[in-house]
């Protein structure tokens, strides 16, 4: 393709070089580089991809689109100057792979918590009703039963439509993907045309990222404001945020509620360790997922699937029988019946929702003991320090034991992460809890600390299978960890 044919909804600043230049890949990595490749500089969180621009064109880059010229050009290399270089990408990403956005129902789900229950719920639910699908989540992409490993909850412009393409080769109609707030922020999604999008709540996380709560909102609220006329955007109005999301979208507005009126409306009849009794726009139905907050993710799915113009008792039908995704409140039980639940909380909101629905599940077995809860939790490193005692008050104040542990440190020491976990406990619960940083350990240690019926929950990696220290990540996954601990008591 010629670099000209590509800058469709792009203005240009200034240009040098010949815009008939042959493109063949498109690449923000130096790199990556090589002949035939445009070579796209933006600015970063570490770096500056401008810095990079004389080495990719070492490496052969035919072109190179940036934010500012550099002082010294190549004769044969095509500069092109924008605006903002991550917001080309975008629609350039789009125009590369030929709109592949255009050519299916593509559903983009954003929110703090539930993204990928909500997006892998409808590829389940679509692949049931007959359509070939794709995913892109935070567990993995699919294209059908071909699994690609997903390295980010949204992958970059380029990735998108790239994977965008090989689902419509495929025979794809319908693609299911999470919009995380970092990806708005930086782009990830610009050019690409949604069918519909999904809200489903905003809660404390990322701050880190965005600065304030605010910042972390207005990042939501702008990938409902790119929506077209011709999407829908639904959206949970039992979420004091939910209304705010839709305010300035030209997308169709519908709203799903388990409190109020809405196009959309449940009722939990009853929460069990077997699954969700609902009712949802007033047909009654079962369901094989865990918890209140599961109960907003089913409703999305059904409203989301009913948009796209599916047969709303057909869906509760086959909704009915579709599992969890992995590591989402995913339970792993000792032949002594020590219940442990290895789920994906990481935020607070989520550590308090699993932890609130697991008080309310527990009942006093035959010898009128009520069983005990011990969760074991820790708090990423490199990401939102300000989460870290929350969460670890929310793990005492609603369980009996706690132990608090490392989850991915990254580059951050461990016990430095543990204790700012440790300044959020309070002085009544003091006791409870207790520090050992080794994963493993931790997870030994409360199941020799476990009686049976006793509930033992694994917080914060859920389907996770490494462990990220210093960069390094080594083989790690709660559920087999777990698996091992109750085989060798
Ligand atoms: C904080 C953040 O979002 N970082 C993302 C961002 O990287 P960055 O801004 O730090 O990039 P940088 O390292 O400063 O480099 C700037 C530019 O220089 C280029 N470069 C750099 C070095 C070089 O030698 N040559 C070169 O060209 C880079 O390719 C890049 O284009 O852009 C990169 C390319 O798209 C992403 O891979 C990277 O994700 C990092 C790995 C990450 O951990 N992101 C997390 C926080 C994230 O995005 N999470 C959300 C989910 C959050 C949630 O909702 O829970 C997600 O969508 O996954
Ligand atoms: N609708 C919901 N409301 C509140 N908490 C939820 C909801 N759905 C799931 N959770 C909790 O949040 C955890 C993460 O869920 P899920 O992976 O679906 O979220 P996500 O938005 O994709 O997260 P990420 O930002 O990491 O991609 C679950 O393990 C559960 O504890
Ligand atoms: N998508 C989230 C996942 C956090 C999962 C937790 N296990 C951690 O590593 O902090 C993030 O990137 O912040
Ligand atoms: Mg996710």
């Amino acid at each position: 393709m010629q670099l000209k044919d590509l800058f469709y909804k792009i203005p240009l600043l200034a240009t040098s070089g010949s815009m008939n230049t042959d493109i063949t890949n498109l690449t923000m990595d130096s790199r990556k580089a090589g002949p035939g490749s445009l070579f796209i500089a933006v600015r970063g969180t570490v770096t500056d991809g401008h810095s990079y621009i004389e080495t990719a064109v070492k490496q052969g880059a035919a072109a190179v689109l940036c934010e500012e010229l550099p002082t010294s050009t190549v004769d044969s290399v095509a500069y092109v100057q924008v605006q903002n270089s991550a917001r080309a990408m975008g629609f350039l990403a789009a125009a590369f792979y030929q709109q592949p956005s255009h050519k299916l129902k593509l559903i983009g789900v954003t929110g703090t918590n539930g993204k990928t229950s909500v997006a892998t719920l409808l590829f389940r639910l679509f692949r049931a009703l007959g359509y070939r699908c794709g995913l892109l989540s935070t567990v993995q992409n699919q294209i059908d039963d071909q699994v690609i490993a997903a390295t980010h909850t949204t992958p970059d412009a380029i990735t998108t439509n790239q994977l965008l393409t090989q689902m419509l080769d495929h025979g794809c109609t319908h693609v299911f993907m999470e919009v995380s707030s970092h990806a708005v922020v930086q782009e990830r999604v610009t050019g690409l045309i949604f069918a519909g999008g999904i809200f489903t709540n905003i809660t404390h996380d990322h701050l880190d990222f965005h600065g304030t709560f605010d910042n972390y909102i207005r990042a939501k609220k702008g990938f409902f404001d790119q929506l077209p006329a011709s999407a829908f955007a639904l959206t949970n109005v039992d979420d004091k945020r939910g209304l705010v999301m839709l305010q300035n979208t030209a997308a169709r507005k519908e709203t799903y509620s388990l409190l109020t009126l809405a196009t959309f409306k449940g009722k939990i009849i009853a929460d069990s360790l077997f699954g969700l009794n609902m009712l949802v726009d007033n047909q009654e139905v079962w369901f094989k997922l865990i918890g209140r907050f599961n109960g907003y993710n089913l409703l999305s799915v059904y409203g989301a699937a009913v948009l796209l113009g599916e047969d709303p008792a057909e869906v509760l039908t086959l909704l009915s029988g579709i599992k969890p995704p992995p590591g989402r409140f995913e339970q792993v039980v000792s032949a002594t019946n020590i219940v442990g639940i290895v789920d994906y909380a990481h935020t607070p909101d989520a550590l308090q929702n699993v932890l609130e629905t697991i008080n309310g599940l527990r009942h006093t077995d035959e010898q009128d003991r009520m069983p005990r809860i011990i969760t074991v939790v820790g708090c990423g490193g490199n990401r939102d320090a300000t989460k870290r005692p929350i969460m670890a008050d929310i793990a005492c104040r609603f369980s009996d034991r706690v132990i608090l542990t490392s989850d991915n440190p990254r580059f951050e020491d461990p016990m430095a992460i543990l204790e700012q976990m440790q300044a959020g406990v309070s002085p009544v619960d003091v006791k409870k809890a207790q520090v050992i940083q080794d994963r493993r350990d931790a997870i030994r240690q409360a199941v020799a600390m476990a009686e049976p019926n006793d509930i033992i929950l694994v917080a914060g990696k859920g389907h996770e299978t490494y462990q990220d220290v210093q960069g390094v990540k080594s083989d790690f996954d709660d559920r087999a960890v777990l698996r091992d601990a109750f085989l060798e008591r």
